[in-house]
Formats: C-alpha cells, structure tokens, sequence
C-alpha cells in the first residue's frame, strides 16, 4: 500500500522554483526506508515538508496516513534549551500514554538518568537518544529523520545508527542525511535531489542495475597508476581513487591486477558515492 503518493509536486517561493519534481510521480509504498540526498539546499527539507504539508506547493500529495501516526524530526527542533528533560517530556508526551510504558521506552533509549538535566547540557549523543525517544514514544508508522546524526562524532553517530536500525525494523523511513553510509546501512530506495531537482528515484539495487555500477575498488592514490589502463570510470576523492567494475568480469580482471602487486584496497559491493556521482555525471548538471 502507498502511505503518501506524490505527482507532478513543485514549490515555489516568490519567483525561485525551489523543488520541481516535475512530472515524476513518487510512491512511498509501506515498508520503504527512504534515504534522501543531494547537497545544500537541494530541497530536501522542502520534500519532507511537502509531505507533511507545513509549505505550500502545486501539485498533487495523497496521504494514506494520519499524521497522528508519523513521528518527525526536524533539523530545528525547536525546544528551549533551559527547560528540563522530564519537564519536555510531560510537555510533549501524550497524557493517555501510562507512565509505565514510558518509563520502559526511556529504559530503551537510556534516557530516565538525564531527566533532571537541562536540555541545553545533553551531550550530542544524549540529546539525539532523547530526540529518538520523543519521536518513537508512540511507536508512529512512519518516521522521518531530518539529518539525525548531523554533527555527531563517529562513535555516537554509530550508536545513534545502530538505535535506528533497531527501531526502523518493520517501519517506513525517510531519512535525509549527508552520510551515504547511512543510506548504505538503512535504506532500500534512494531519492536523489540536485538544486530542487528530482534527479532520480527507486529501489537502489535498481539505481546499481540502471547506472550499470556492479561494485568497485578504493585504492590509494599512489596505487591507482596500477589499474589507470584498465579503468574506464573513476574518481578521486581525498587521498584515495575509487574504481567502477561494470561487471563482475571487470571486478575480477582488477582483482589480479591488484593481487600481483600487493597494494592495499577497499572494496564495496554498494557504494552509495559512486552512484551519485555517476548520476549527477549522467544527467550532466556538474
Ligand atoms: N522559507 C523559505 N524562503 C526562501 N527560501 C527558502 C525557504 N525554505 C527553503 N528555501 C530555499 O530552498 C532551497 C532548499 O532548501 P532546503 O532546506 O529544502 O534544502 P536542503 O537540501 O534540506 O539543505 P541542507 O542540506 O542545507 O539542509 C534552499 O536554497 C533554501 O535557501
């Protein structure tokens, strides 16, 4: 079953088209995990908030779902940092909800120690688990996450992924990030935005089928003289070249190029960058 059905979606503010899906229509069909990317202000923000009506836009939406159902967060969120973590709680927190269940889900979440902090003393970490905790409490249909792990270090945004992929179980999930990674980890579609532009939508093993991306080899810049001859799609990025195999053929013919020299590499069987770039290329827009 489609929860939210869009066609033909444009927003406009004054005279700046600032997302057009054009004549594309997108179904958010019950069990996706959506990962939605594109840089900077590509309109990602603007796509979830068409879908929960909080802009104005031309074309057609059709939700499937109450919003009762739909637990949000949004990059700004709003609380003030002053007020204490039991007192956003019992503020946000539906009073129908018994005070047992929600002991339990703070257990979850390893929040029911901060309650007594100020929200603005929370480390990242723990302001994201109680962030999860606020938007889970009611077990929502659908959740949506609006970069969730922005800002995090590594080892917390591990751990803020790891909570998601236990609570995405069984759910339909959007997620906007900047961390492909993520997407790699939780998400079965991919919606790719470019400048306000639907650059692309659908299943990712499909987006890897279509741009003919089979896998592909993370070598050190200084290795990558090894396999140039032999590679036709390729890019740099920091320090390392990253290889596209079209084929499994092509894998493997690198594969023994790279063995007989004994260079160390990477390897990456779905690799969301790769696909991106390749995309952006496809459509010529950089
Ligand atoms: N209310 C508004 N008034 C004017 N311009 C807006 C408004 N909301 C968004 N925009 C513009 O629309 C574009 C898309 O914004 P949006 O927040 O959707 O991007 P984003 O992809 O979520 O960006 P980021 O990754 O930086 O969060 C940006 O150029 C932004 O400045």
């Amino acid at each position: 079953m489609d929860i939210f059905s869009l066609e033909n979606v444009r927003v406009r503010i004054k005279d700046k088209m600032i997302l057009d899906l054009k004549d594309r229509s997108i179904h958010i069909t019950e069990g996706d995990v959506i990962g939605i990317i594109g840089e900077n202000g590509a309109g990602k923000t603007t796509f979830i908030r068409v879908l929960l009506d909080l802009i104005k836009f031309e074309g057609k939406v059709q939700r499937n779902i109450s919003f009762q159902s739909i637990g949000v967060q949004m990059q700004k969120n709003g609380f003030s940092g002053l007020i204490k973590v039991y007192e956003l709680i019992s503020f946000i927190c539906n009073s129908s909800i018994k005070k047992m269940q929600l002991m339990e889900k703070m257990r979850d979440f390893q929040i029911e120690h901060l309650l007594n902090k100020r929200v603005e003393s929370l480390s990242g970490g723990e302001l994201q688990r109680l962030t999860l905790f606020l938007v889970m409490y009611r077990d929502p249909e659908v959740l949506i996450f609006d970069e969730i792990t922005t800002g995090l270090d590594y080892q917390t945004r591990q751990m803020v992924l790891s909570y998601l992929k236990k609570i995405m179980h069984n759910k339909t999930a959007l997620i906007v990030t900047h961390y492909y990674e993520e997407v790699e980890k939780l998400a079965n579609k991919l919606l790719i935005l470019y400048h306000g532009r639907l650059l692309d939508y659908g299943s990712i093993d499909y987006l890897f089928e279509k741009n003919q991306i089979f896998s592909s080899y993370i070598l050190k810049k200084d290795d990558f003289y090894l396999l140039e001859k032999a590679s036709e799609k390729w890019y740099e990025i920091e320090d390392k070249v990253v290889v596209i195999n079209r084929s499994k053929k092509e894998e493997e013919e690198r594969l023994q190029i790279i063995h007989k020299s004994n260079c160390t590499y990477d390897y990456k069987k779905k690799d969301i960058y790769s696909l991106y770039k390749n995309i952006i290329e496809q459509k010529g827009v950089k």
